[in-house]
Parts: structure tokens; C-alpha cells; sequence
């Protein structure tokens, strides 16, 4: 069953942002806090969680006076006392949680928008593989739909468990879909995304392998990262995936090289993504190549392209911001899309 957000009187709607403590989370905050048809009535973290009691702002200092409000620790017992009388939930937290916990707040008949990838790949067997869990929920997984906020805006609207793409996804499918969706994609070619992510990407929580200090420029999880089944299903086009781990904060590339056919023309490529992007405000069709600088804290991507026609080759880049368009503003943008919003509201010029 899916159910439209009842708003017909362009309601407010009660939000809780669970995983609130981390750094999608806390983006979530801020944007929703500012949102005119959000109202935050709850901040939650884990159960066991050294934040919970804590202010949000004792956290994210640099909310102080903005949002002072106490994080509350997710358990059964908050579930039963609070859910019903929400009308959206955004879960940032790891992908177990929200495969375990999404049906209960559809059943209670809350709409979820999921930024963990808890829902994003539709066979449940990836889950083991690529996810390291047996998915709790293979019911509620039919049911979800992917939110590419640009692309899936139908589905969005009608659903009332949205996957949320993963950042790198994002960032590979924009660049990706003007050409499979016209079909101008080599059939069985190889299809080669390179990524290249902030330490952000990696949550807030210490870890070596991310710390500030310890990185430098490197490949990671090559052909086993769980972002490769996700591109390849939303793009349907296999492609072999690899994603760089870098010392910088905030920010996301994707450059994706692939063949085109014979007789495809620099002027039908130009068609394909202007097509695609001529009015999408937060998607930037950019005269050059785009630059991390250019998109990082804000909602945009950015995407340039180029086509060698010798070789029937085009190369395709995209920057976002790993943590808003990666994350929580395209969370945001499915939030409005829902409402029957324009996908953007809130999102510039606020
Ligand atoms: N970082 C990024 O660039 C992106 C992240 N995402 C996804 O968004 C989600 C959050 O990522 P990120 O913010 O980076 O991660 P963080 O590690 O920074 O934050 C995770 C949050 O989840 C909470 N949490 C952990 N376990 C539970 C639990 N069992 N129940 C309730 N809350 C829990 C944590 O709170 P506490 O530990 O205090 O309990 C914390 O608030 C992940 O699924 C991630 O894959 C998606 C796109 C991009
Ligand atoms: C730098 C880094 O570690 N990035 C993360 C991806 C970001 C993320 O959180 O992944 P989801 O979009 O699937 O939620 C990773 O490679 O696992």
C-alpha cells in the first residue's frame, strides 16, 4: 500500500530525525529547521548512545541558539510513545537499523525518507554480499523506491518509504542516466566510474582508515563497494565502480568514462543532458569541469561532459556535496517532492 502525505491544508509536518547526532543527521537539522512545512518534534540517537540528553547544539556547536533541542535514545518504548504522531521520520543512521525498524513506522503510518542504504538495492540477496546483513524486511524492500530527487519524482511522490540514493551513486547516476535512459550506451561495454569522496563520507564516528591524519589518496573496496550493485540497478548498465578516499572535509566526484554507439553525435549527446537538466535548478549543467569547491555546502551538483568522437568515447563528471546532495538535502528534496512541492523549496535562497 502506499500513501500520499495527508496535506491537504499545506499542514505542517511532525518530523523526527533519528541518527540525529551524526553529520547526515545533523545537515538534516539544520535544513529542516528552516523548512516552513517541518515541524522537529524529536532528535534521536541509539540506545545505548554516550549523546543521549545531550543538546543537539552541545554536539554541533555551531547550532547553538538554533536548534537547543535534547537527543533522545531510540528503544521499543520510544517507538510506542512517539510514532504514531508523526507524520514523517528521517532515519540517518546505519543501514541494520533502518532495514529492522521502517515497516514498524509505515505500519504506524508514518512516511519514512531512508539516507541509509537500508532499502536502495532490490534483491534482497545483495544484502549479505554487499551490506554484510540478511535484509530484516524483504516486504517493505518491494515496496521502497528509490529517490533520485531529479529522476524519480513520480515514484517519490507516491511511496511512502523512500530509498535515498548513496552519495557516490548520486553523483554516478546524474552523470549516467541522460544516456542510458536515450539509449546510447554500448550494450556490454565497460562502463568505469571513478569516485573520489571527503572523510566525511565516512561518519563521524573514529576510525583509523579515515582519520584526517592517516589519509592520503587512495582506492578502496574496489569492485566489492556496496555503491556498484546500486549504480549498476539504477543506471541498468553494469559498471565497475571505484571509489578514492581523500584528505579533504566535504565533497564528492564521480568522472564516468564509457563508449557510446557508432553514429551517436556530439548534438544527440548535448540533447540527452540538456534535456535532462535545462530546469533542474539544483542540477548545474557547467561549461567546465566541475569542481568540488564550487558545490561543496550547498544543495547543487554539477555536471560537465565531453565527447571524443574518433573514439565513440564520453567522459562525464559530477561534484556534489556528500552530506546535502549526497544525503540530506536530496532527503529534503524528496520530503518536498512529496508534499507536492517544488523539489528545490527551502533549499536556495533560504
Ligand atoms: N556521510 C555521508 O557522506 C553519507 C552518509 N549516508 C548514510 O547516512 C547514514 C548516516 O551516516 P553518517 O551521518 O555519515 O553517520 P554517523 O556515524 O556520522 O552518524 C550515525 C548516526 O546514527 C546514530 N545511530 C547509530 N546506531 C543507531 C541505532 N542503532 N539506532 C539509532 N541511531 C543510531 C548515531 O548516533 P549515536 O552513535 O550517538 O547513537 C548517529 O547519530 C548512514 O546510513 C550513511 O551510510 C548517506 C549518504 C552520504
Ligand atoms: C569516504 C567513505 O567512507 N564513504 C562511504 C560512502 C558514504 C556513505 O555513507 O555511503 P551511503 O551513501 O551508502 O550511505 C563509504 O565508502 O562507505
Amino acid at each position: 500500500m502506499t500513501t500520499a502525505i495527508p496535506d491537504s491544508n499545506n499542514s505542517m509536518q511532525k518530523v523526527a530525525i533519528i541518527g540525529a547526532s551524526g553529520y547526515a543527521g545533523a545537515e538534516l537539522v539544520g535544513l529542516l529547521g528552516k523548512h516552513k512545512r517541518a515541524q522537529i518534534c524529536h532528535l534521536v540517537v541509539s540506545e545505548n548512545s554516550s549523546s543521549e540528553g545531550k543538546l543537539f547544539s552541545e554536539l554541533h556547536g555551531r547550532f547553538k541558539g538554533v536548534c537547543d533541542l535534547p537527543l533522545q535514545a531510540f528503544s521499543p518504548a520510544w517507538f510506542d510513545n512517539n510514532a504514531a504522531d508523526l507524520d514523517v521520520v528521517f532515519f540517518a543512521t546505519p543501514h541494520e537499523f533502518s532495514a529492522k525498524w521502517a515497516q514498524a513506522f509505515i505500519d504506524a503510518g508514518v512516511k519514512i525518507i531512508d539516507l541509509s542504504g537500508g532499502f536502495r538495492l532490490k534483491d534482497a540477496n545483495d544484502y549479505p554480499k554487499y551490506y554484510g546483513f540478511e535484509h530484516a524486511n524483504i516486504d517493505a524492500l518491494a515496496t521502497a523506491k528509490y529517490g533520485l530527487a531529479e529522476w524519480q519524482q513520480d515514484d517519490i511522490a507516491k511511496t511512502n518509504l523512500v530509498a535515498v540514493p548513496g552519495c557516490y551513486p548520486t553523483a554516478s547516476l546524474l552523470c549516467l542516466k541522460p544516456l542510458t535512459v536515450n539509449n546510447l550506451v554500448v550494450e556490454n561495454s565497460l562502463v568505469v566510474v571513478n569516485g573520489i569522496s571527503g572523510v566525511s563520507g565516512a561518519g563521524r564516528s573514529a576510525s583509523l582508515a579515515t582519520n584526517f591524519n592517516e589519509v592520503s589518496l587512495k582506492a578502496y573496496n574496489v569492485l566489492q563497494h556496496r555503491h556498484q550493485p546500486e549504480i549498476s540497478q539504477e543506471a541498468a548498465i553494469e559498471v565497475v565502480f571505484i571509489p578514492h578516499l581523500a584528505p579533504y572535509k566535504r565533497g564528492l566526484l564521480a568522472t564516468v568514462t564509457l563508449q557510446v554507439k557508432d553514429g551517436v553525435t556530439n548534438a544527440q549527446i548535448k540533447q540527452a543532458f540538456a534535456q535532462a537538466y535545462s530546469d533542474t535548478p539544483l542540477v548545474r549543467l557547467v561549461a567546465s569541469w566541475p569542481e568540488i569547491g564550487n558545490v561543496a555546502y550547498t544543495p547543487f551538483a554539477d555536471v560537465h561532459w565531453q565527447f571524443d568522437e574518433d573514439k565513440q568515447v564520453v567522459v562525464v563528471s559530477c561534484a556534489i556535496d556528500n552530506l546535502l546532495k549526497g544525503a540530506a538535502s536530496q532527503a529534503v528534496q524528496c520530503f518536498n517532492i512529496s508534499l507536492g512541492l517544488a523539489s528545490e523549496y527551502s533549499l536556495i535562497n533560504t
